[in-house]
Formats: C-alpha cells, sequence, structure tokens
C-alpha cells in the first residue's frame, strides 16, 4: 500500500537522506505530500518536481516569489512564511519526516503531532525546548513517535517496551567531535572550519557545530529523557570515537544490549519510513576484522562544559532547557558569523541560564506553549546581550 508522506526540512542533510530512500524504494512504496525548505528555493523547487509533492512550503516570505516563479506551470500548491509550513504540516499523511533544524521546527512539528501522522522525528532541539509540551501532545493524540536521531533510534531498536521495569540505564555514545584530543588552551583558538570538520558524520553545520562542543550530547540527553521517560541519572554518556555502537540499553541482569551498524543516518531514517517492517538501505555493511579496536572513554565535562549545562538543565526542568536551547542556537550562529569565539558558545548559554533563572516562572514545568515561547524570546535576547558585549 501507498505510504503519504511529508519531509519538514527536506533540503537539508536529513531531508537528502530521506530523499534518496524515497528514490530507491519500490514505485508506489510512497508518494510525497510536502516539502518544506527555509531559503534554499532551487532545491526545494527541483525536489517537488522530481516527487510530483502535491505541496511545498517555504519558511522565508521572501523567497516565495522565487518559488513560484520556479514552479510555474506544474500544479503544486506553494505556502509561504513560517504559518506556512505549519499549514503544510497539517496535511493529513501517513507519515511526517520532522528534519527542520532548531526550534523553528516546533510549530509545524507539533502541528503534525497533533493530526496524529505518524512523526519521524530527527529535530531534537522540538524535545529539548517544549518536552513537556510536545509529549503531552503526543499522548493526547496517540501519535506513534519513532525517534530518528541515530541514538535514540539505536535505543528504540533494542529497548524493552514490555518490560520497562528491567531497564537499569541508557547508554549514549557519543564520537567525542574534531576537538575530542584538543587542550582547552587549544580550544579557545579554533575555527569555524576545524568545528565543522566533524570526524564521522556529515551533517547540517547547526549540529556539527554542537557535536564539536558536545552540546548535541546534551541535547540528546534531554531528548533520551523525554522520549524514554527516565531521569537524568539513568541516562548516561560515553565517548565512542568509531560511532559504530550507536547506543546501548542496559538491563538489571546485566545484559547491555547496543544497535550497530555504520555511519550513516539512511540506516535509522529507513527504520522509521519502513516501521513497523524493515526497509532495504544502501548503506556499508559492517566489515567486523576491518574496524579494530572499539574504544570508550568518559566525556571531559571541563573542555566541554555544554554537557555539564545540559544535564543540569534537565535536573532543574522548568524552562531551563528551553533557555539552554535558544542560548545555544543564539551562540552556534554567532560562532558561525565569527562574532564569537569556540568557547564563548558554552559561556553564553551558562550565562542567560544563570540571568534568566532569576525570572518568574523559569522552574515552571507546565508545558504552556506561551511560556516556552516567552522564555525561548528572553533566552535569545540575552544571549544576543552578551555577546554584543563580549
Ligand atoms: N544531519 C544529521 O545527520 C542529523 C541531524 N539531526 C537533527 O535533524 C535536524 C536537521 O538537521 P540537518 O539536516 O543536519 O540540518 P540542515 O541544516 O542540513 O537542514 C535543515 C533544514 O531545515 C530547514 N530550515 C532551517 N531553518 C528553518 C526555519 N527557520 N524554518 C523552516 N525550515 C528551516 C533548512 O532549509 P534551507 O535548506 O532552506 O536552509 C533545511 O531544509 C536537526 O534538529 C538535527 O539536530 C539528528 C541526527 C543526525
Ligand atoms: C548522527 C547523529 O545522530 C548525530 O547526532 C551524531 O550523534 C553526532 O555526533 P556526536 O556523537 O559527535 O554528537
Ligand atoms: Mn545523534
Amino acid at each position: 500500500m501507498t505510504r503519504r508522506i511529508s519531509v519538514l526540512g527536506s533540503t537539508g542533510s536529513i531531508g537528502l537522506s530521506t530523499l534518496d530512500l524515497l528514490e530507491r524504494a519500490q514505485p508506489g512504496e510512497f508518494k510525497v505530500v510536502g516539502l518544506s525548505a527555509n531559503r534554499n528555493v532551487s532545491r526545494l523547487a527541483r525536489q517537488a518536481i522530481q516527487f510530483d509533492a502535491d505541496c511545498v512550503a517555504i519558511a522565508d516570505e521572501t523567497c516565495a516569489a522565487e518559488l513560484k516563479s520556479a514552479l510555474s506551470g506544474h500544479d503544486i500548491d506553494i505556502l509561504s512564511g513560517p504559518d506556512g509550513v505549519t499549514e503544510m504540516a497539517e496535511r493529513p499523511v501517513d507519515i511526517t519526516m520532522a528534519a527542520i533544524v532548531g526550534a523553528a521546527g516546533l510549530p509545524p512539528t507539533l502541528a503534525a503531532v497533533s493530526q496524529g501522522n505518524t512523526v519521524a522525528l530527527a529535530n531534537k532541539e522540538c524535545l529539548v525546548c517544549a518536552g513537556a509540551t510536545f509529549m503531552t501532545a503526543v499522548k493526547r493524540h496517540k501519535t506513534t513517535l519513532l525517534p530518528v536521531d541515530s541514538e535514540h533510534n539505536a535505543i528504540f531498536q533494542v529497548l524493552d517496551r514490555d518490560r520497562p521495569a528491567g531497564v537499569r540505564r541508557l547508554i549514549l555514545t557519543a564520537s567525542g567531535g574534531p576537538f575530542r584530543e584538543t587542550s582547552l588552551d587549544d580550544l579557545q583558538r579554533v575555527t569555524r572550519e576545524d568545528a565543522l570538520a566533524h570526524p564521522v558524520w556529515s551533517m547540517g553545520s547547526k549540529i556539527s557545530i554542537d557535536s564539536a562542543t558536545l552540546m548535541n550530547k546534551g541535547l540528546e540527553l534531554i531528548e533520551a529523557a523525554w522520549l524514554f521517560d527516565r531521569p537524568s541519572h539513568e541516562i548516561d554518556v560515553v565517548i565512542h570515537p568509531q560511532s559504530v555502537i550507536h547506543s546501548m540499553v542496559e538491563y538489571v541482569d546485566g545484559s547491555v544490549l547496543s544497535q550497530m551498524g555504520s555511519p550513516d543516518m539512511r540506516t535509522p531514517i529507513a527504520y522509521a519510513l519502513g516501521w513497523p517492517n524493515r526497509m532495504e538501505t544502501p548503506v556499508a555493511p559492517l566489515n567486523f576484522p576491518e574496524l579494530g579496536a572499539l574504544t570508550f572513554f568518559k566525556p571531559d565535562l571541563v573542555r566541554f562544559p555544554a554537557l555539564r549545562l545540559a544535564r543540569e538543565a534537565l535536573e532543574a526542568g522548568g524552562q531551563a532547557a528551553c533557555v539552554l536551547n535558544a542560548a545555544n542556537e543564539v551562540a552556534v550562529e554567532a560562532f558561525l558569523q565569527g562574532r564569537i569565539a569556540f568557547l564563548d558558545i558554552a559561556k553564553t548559554c551558562e550565562l542567560a541560564l544563570e540571568k534568566l533563572s532569576a525570572e518568574s516562572d523559569f522552574a515552571c514545568s507546565s508545558g504552556a506553549m506561551q511560556s516556552v515561547m516567552h522564555f525561548d524570546g528572553l533566552a535569545r535576547a540575552a544571549a544576543n546581550e552578551h555577546i554584543v558585549n563580549l
């Protein structure tokens, strides 16, 4: 039976891997309903024509005219602006791939959740900034939520969901990023290009910088807490530079189950697209004799304070994770633009958290969307103010 799919963020790294799998699927296996981008008009238009999409949405309103002209003569609905992306996400489909980067993905992803569409979730920032709101909506609409982030997808694959009491802890693996062996002194001088050069994964720029600061693992810690309903002390992080074990679940009897595979996002994406069945992919099989040693290390929270901040935010609850996420988005953008140094990213987040922890309602975990938006805005302002004064 044909499965109808929308891809939010189709022009990005996850979006491209998703479309690559759709292209390889059997004819008639999938029908593309909607595709969206922020500003990349030419790629979005090309994708829409190639996949015969019903609808496209471009978040940046100033790109709408160019998109209309690129798609003239094609029977494709065109929506624009952030509300246009959300409107597209509301169209009923069998599965929505949520692959927008950052908190900007929250409204459309929540719209897909509220339609009861099965949601394949790559956009971890949704859960970090609004975990309570998001999971309440998932439960209310009985939405099937399939984790795409490689670590969470690995845990989802090996978790014994029928016997949750038997789980002792979740173990998230981290590559350690490009600066795993860089001294604190040298971290002061690393460049944008150094930070973007992830040793294992090829990804979008924001998540690549997050991997370099280990904020990515911090965001993933919070993501795991919401997805699998586990407290902070039941989720560990271990550095595993080869990125072959994508994460693990330890059971009370001492068994540790892991999901392994070549570091290629098409495996977790295919798992979500095919679920509950398996889909074939072109991912290179693991060659164990060639792999050699698999190694593991403790993360260094002095050189990588972002991971400590994320754990503290998870344990603090309330709006701490929302503030951390928003301040990080601003700081990563500033780093990518050459306006701040690498170590200023975590510093900016820490200062925003310190400043906003005094606000009334900071500790409130109600999950009200208004509160999330309020603290997201405050954190962005605090981070920008700090950056300007650096
Ligand atoms: N890449 C990876 O391997 C992995 C990614 N993830 C997560 O998946 C998500 C996507 O990551 P990735 O694909 O690397 O990111 P990319 O930067 O490569 O792509 C982001 C996508 O989102 C769109 N976009 C950006 N800003 C907005 C906005 N304000 N409104 C609407 N759309 C927007 C982009 O459009 P445009 O092209 O026009 O800019 C693009 O389609 C992130 O949350 C990331 O953490 C998780 C695990 C692995
Ligand atoms: C592929 C994926 O899921 C990324 O989130 C990846 O984990 C990033 O690598 P790090 O382990 O270096 O953060
Ligand atoms: Mn990941």
